[in-house]
């Protein structure tokens, strides 16, 4: 296996660099989503819902989440730009940036939980087999391994993400079969629910929608190296739905399997586990949280370099990775606020890919505007001065609002993710429409 140190760039995808097969997209997509707080959500639905309700509501709810995730990596695919860069033509090349600064926010945020619950793991595993009980080190040893990998690129990336996914899948897997040998299904069916559930179906079909939602700012990112659309498309679906419906699927079992088992209630199936499969599971939450946190530091080192140009690939994840590895250091006090955190990061991530999708498909006819792609300040049509798209950003403000209305001061008994979404997409297109769209070319070849 041949491995360089990335030289990646903001620019469109050259042709050799399309090398990301459906294989490779799909293991890469499951490496992203088989992930801790993926298992976390789905042991939260269990004892408010049936096991079996909540297992449907996921399948459901994340087919319908991956047809706005594949759609976004299309659009990767078909242009070879990263997230942040497709985002200029919507937002403008400054308005572009305020979202991208908004994301490497997000994402610091889901890299730092995760890295303190994967160094968790990892202690559990040399607690276990060495006797080494030692958290800080593992957090340098977790989020280090993370920077060191995202530092090797797409390429190196995706190599190893694609070895990581399979030993993960197979010791998932193994972990559930455990699971189900040693309890079996019966009692889960006749699970005793909640005499005060404080989550109902539509909420939890809700959370589940904002899951997906949650990884809408990764794939194009990625998908851009796809071989084709369809690669894309396919790619990211298969790989969304095979990791989600492990993680979540093992919450939901592990959440019934401890209250079956009168344990304290755990997101860790290591903990209702014994002998040496309390060491697999931990290692599955390792892992899960390495391949996860790659591709988030990734993404906000794509990110910042939409918003600094001249910033290298290199400089971008040393700088990030060592401030999330300190970031770490902060341990509990980044648990704290877990769902909270979930609930702001829907709330505010959302309108910007309704506006995104409604203005790349409805409006401007499956094209980039070119002069806010490819904006700088000497060539760009205006001359001089500052390239918003007004519209957008009113419909955004518009939409936080709502969101942030919706979810804090007066919540929805069916949530507000899908509401938000419906919401953005359709001032957009009417304030659009009224007031006129702005003016859109075709991306030359070389881009398309
Ligand atoms: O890192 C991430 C990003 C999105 N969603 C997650 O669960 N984790």
């Amino acid at each position: 296996m041949e491995i360089h140190s990335g030289h990646d760039t903001i620019l469109p995808t050259s042709a050799e660099d399309r090398n990301l097969g459906l294989l490779g997209t799909i293991f890469l997509w499951t490496a992203a989503t088989l992930v801790t707080p993926t298992i976390m959500t789905g042991q939260m639905f269990i004892p408010d819902v049936t096991p079996y309700s909540a297992f449907m509501t996921v399948l459901i709810g994340s087919i319908l989440g991956c047809i706005a995730l594949a759609s976004v990596a299309i659009i990767g695919t078909k242009t070879g730009l990263p997230t942040f860069v497709i985002a200029r033509s919507t937002y403008g090349y400054h308005g572009s940036k305020i979202f991208a600064a908004l994301n490497v926010v997000i994402l610091a945020g889901w890299s730092l939980i995760q890295g303190y619950l994967g160094a968790m793991a990892l202690n559990k595993v040399t607690s276990l087999v060495f006797g080494l009980d030692n958290i800080v080190l593992c957090i340098f040893i977790t989020q280090g391994l993370v920077m060191v990998i995202t530092i090797l690129g797409h390429s190196g990336i995706q190599k190893i993400e694609g070895v990581a996914s399979s030993l993960m899948l197979i010791m998932a897997l193994s972990v559930t079969y455990k699971l189900l040998s040693e309890h079996g299904l019966t009692e889960v069916k006749n699970l005793p629910l909640s005499d005060t559930p404080s989550l109902t179906l539509a909420i939890v079909f809700d959370i589940v929608l904002a899951t997906a939602f949650s990884w809408i700012t990764l794939p194009c990112d990625y998908n851009r190296y796809c071989k084709s659309k369809k690669v894309s498309g396919i790619g990211i679906v298969s790989g969304y739905m095979l990791g989600t419906i492990i993680a979540m699927g093992l919450g939901i079992l592990v959440g019934a399997f401890s209250i079956i088992g009168g344990h304290t209630p755990t997101y860790d199936p290591a903990d209702i586990m014994q002998g040496k499969y309390v060491a697999l599971g931990s290692l599955v939450m390792f892992l899960s949280v390495v391949t996860t946190n790659i591709m988030s530091l990734y993404s906000v080192s794509m990110s910042s370099m939409s918003v600094l140009p001249k910033l290298r690939f290199p400089v971008a994840v040393l700088f990030w990775g060592i401030l999330i590895i300190l970031g770490t250091l902060l341990q509990e006090m980044l648990l704290a606020s877990f769902f909270d955190w979930v609930l702001l990061v829907g709330a505010l991530m959302i309108p910007v890919f309704a506006i995104i999708i409604t203005d790349y498909y409805l409006i401007n006819n499956r094209t980039l505007n070119d002069s806010s792609v490819n904006y700088t300040s000497v060539n760009n049509k205006a001359g001089q001065g500052l390239d918003f798209n007004i519209i957008a950003l009113i419909t955004y403000v518009l939409s936080a609002v709502f969101a942030i209305y919706f979810t804090y001061s007066a919540p929805l008994e069916i949530g507000s993710t899908a509401l938000t979404f419906v919401f953005a997409a359709t001032v957009y297109f009417v304030l659009t429409k009224l007031f006129g769209a702005r003016n859109s070319q075709n991306l030359s070849t070389a881009q398309l």
